[in-house]
């Protein structure tokens, strides 16, 4: 049986889609970083395994190219809604999916689903929830040493978690050399994805992105909703808002109750069939 996999982005942040109901292999983190490698294999940040059909559920398995498994991503939940309609596994417009984060509700703005809005769930910035180590506090402001150099920090967890660092001037330079100690710091029992936050004006911030088991990436829909609830949490923006990242932007929204809705664009790529040669390596290694 050949091996298929549909890839898509949302905004530069890339997706390949592995359906388990019509592929037949083992899925493990030596193979997953194979098929993500993007000299050896086909190539992307993260893999979508689904739809994993139970009672009424409509499930994804978010992996990092690393091979670990994600709570949640904001593109590839965007992504894998748009997947379910090319499909054919959805007819609705609304209808709700399950993640290791919980239940997200997946909306359809335009007739190709292309344009998609999500309700993620709701921000937390308490140290146990995120979770960071120490007492159980809310993370705003606080200083912490990444490679001996002190940051200001808020963190934050919108399924998965982040930590947001507040500067006036961002790139994609600073963000891998913070990232790369931000990412495994003692702080963070669960790893931690990074994001640098510049604040534009009260309706736009930017940011630059170091994704846990990823590196840096031109997108991510986790990333834009935390860095944007700890800029409205810090009372440097209004509710609603739009993140400009290097991929592209998102739409963002918060809720009175830390719920956020977060809307933006999926572009698909193609269907991949992996050759016969390189089936057999993933399969070696399942
Ligand atoms: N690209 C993502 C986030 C993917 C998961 C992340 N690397 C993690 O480990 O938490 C997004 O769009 O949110």
């Amino acid at each position: 049986m050949n091996i298929t996999l549909e890839k898509y982005h949302g905004l530069g942040n890339d997706y390949l889609i592995f359906d388990p109901n019509k592929n037949e292999c083992r899925l493990t983190k030596e193979n997953i970083r194979l098929i993500c490698d993007r000299n050896f294999g086909v190539g992307s940040d993260g893999l979508l395994v689904g739809p994993i059909l139970g009672q009424d559920k409509l499930e994804v398995k978010i992996l990092n190219p690393d091979g670990s498994e994600a709570e949640l991503s904001g593109n590839g939940v965007r992504i894998f809604g748009k997947y379910l309609k090319d499909a054919g596994y959805v007819q609705k417009n609304k209808f709700v999916i399950s993640t290791l984060s919980g239940e997200q509700t997946i909306q359809y703005l335009n007739e190709e689903g292309t344009r998609i809005k999500v309700s993620m769930g709701k921000l937390s910035f308490y140290s146990d929830e995120i979770p960071v180590t120490g007492p159980r506090r809310e993370v705003l402001n606080e200083t912490m040493l990444f490679g001996s150099i002190p940051y200001r920090v808020t963190c934050v967890n919108i399924g998965n978690p982040h930590c947001v660092i507040w500067l006036n001037d961002i790139s994609k330079d600073l963000v891998c050399r913070i990232g790369k100690h931000s990412e495994n710091a003692e702080y963070f029992p669960e790893r931690i994805n990074t994001q640098l936050l510049k604040v534009l004006d009260r309706t736009n911030i930017e940011i630059e992105i170091y994704e846990r088991g990823a590196g840096y990436t031109l997108a991510s829909g986790t990333s834009g909703c935390a860095a944007a609830g700890a800029a409205y949490r810090m009372g440097l923006t209004d509710p609603k808002m739009y993140v400009h990242m290097p991929g592209g932007v998102l739409e963002v929204e918060i809720k009175d109750d830390y719920s956020v809705l977060m809307t933006g664009e999926v572009g698909y790529v193609g269907r991949f069939t992996l050759s016969h040669e390189f089936a057999e390596q993933v399969k070696a290694l399942q």
